[in-house]
């Protein structure tokens, strides 16, 4: 098992080139958020945008427009209902999560379902929270051309997997990653990440993030990160190691650290971590 540590953050996070634009850091689409869950597809998006995504369309429940865009005018808004409008969005982006907020109704399974018919390859798909229950429960298969990345927590990936949280080894998980032919984040107070045949385990995060929304905020900062830097194996481990340094940093002075802390502290910390040209 390899550890993930500060190493990672110069390896991944460059200094911008002068001569580059919006279109240069990546088109995110992020679907979820039912009139319920609305938080967790804002705090996703936030997430996005802030870790640096160049252009960030957020698919959601029309309930939360007015909210998405309080917290977030770099948001573009499309209505979950209007597939008409948001299938050449996501057909159109560099990366797509899915899953923050967006519950388990008959909508919910026909947004995945139809968004799996439409991703190709270059695609970069996120699939998180209430998408992973729906891909178990629902015995779905990962489309084949995108490149995956799961970030289930312990019982969303013993609903993936099948494996039961006291028998998540990282033998078993590994096994179970391989077969999936895809990225594996399996979340946790030392999240391991499962890329081909490396395990990772990232060395940092702290209880002050036991807050809800912390996972929905580490789906967006993956999809931010994946949609600017070239390795997309490195670009989710350098994510994952962001996200929990710089909860790290806020614990040592608040006893919890919101999720859109965490967004907000990423431009400061990835301006400081990054590498010079
Ligand atoms: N503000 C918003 O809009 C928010 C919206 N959200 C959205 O809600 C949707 C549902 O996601 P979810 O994770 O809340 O529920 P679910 O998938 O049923 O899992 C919980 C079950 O698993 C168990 N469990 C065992 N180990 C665990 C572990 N390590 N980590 C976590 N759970 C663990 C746990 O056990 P228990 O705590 O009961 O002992 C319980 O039985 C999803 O779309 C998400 O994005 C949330 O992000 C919150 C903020
Ligand atoms: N005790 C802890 N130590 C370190 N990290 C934690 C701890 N508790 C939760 N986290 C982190 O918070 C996030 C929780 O993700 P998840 O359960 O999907 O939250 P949500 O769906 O509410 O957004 C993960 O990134 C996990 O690593
Ligand atoms: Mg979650």
């Amino acid at each position: 098992m390899k550890k993930i540590t500060n190493q990672i953050l110069k390896k991944v996070i460059r200094q911008r080139p002068a001569d580059s634009y919006k279109g240069t850091y990546g088109r995110i689409a992020l679907i979820g958020g039912s009139q319920n869950f609305g938080g967790a597809i804002i705090m996703a998006s936030l997430a996005a945008v802030y870790a640096g995504a160049g252009l960030v369309t957020t698919i959601t429940d029309p309930t939360n427009q007015t909210s998405l865009h309080d917290w977030l005018p770099e948001a573009m808004f499309v209505d979950n209902h209007d597939f008409k409008t948001a299938a050449p969005i996501i057909k159109g982006a560099n990366v797509i999560v899915i899953g923050p907020g967006l519950g388990t109704d008959n909508l919910a399974l026909s947004l995945l379902t139809r968004t799996f018919e439409l991703v190709h390859e270059n695609q970069t798909l996120i699939v998180d929270g209430s998408a992973l229950t729906l891909l178990a429960h629902n015995h779905l298969s990962l489309p084949k051309p995108s490149l995956n990345i799961l970030t289930p927590h312990q019982m969303e990936w013993q609903r993936v997997s099948g494996i039961k949280i006291a028998d998540q080894t990282p033998t078993a998980n590994q096994k179970a990653a391989t077969a999936l032919h895809a990225i594996v984040v399996i979340k946790s107070h030392r999240t391991e990440v499962y890329v081909n045949d490396t395990v990772y385990q990232n060395t940092g995060g702290t209880p002050a993030q036991a807050t809800g929304g912390m996972g929905d905020t580490l789906a967006g900062m993956i999809g931010g990160f994946t949609a600017q830097f070239s390795d997309k194996a490195k670009a989710t481990l350098a994510a994952v190691y962001t996200h929990s340094a710089i909860a790290d940093k806020l614990a040592k002075k608040q006893y919890v650290v919101l999720p859109h802390q965490i967004s907000e502290a990423l431009p400061k910390f990835m301006l400081k971590n990054q590498a010079e040209n």
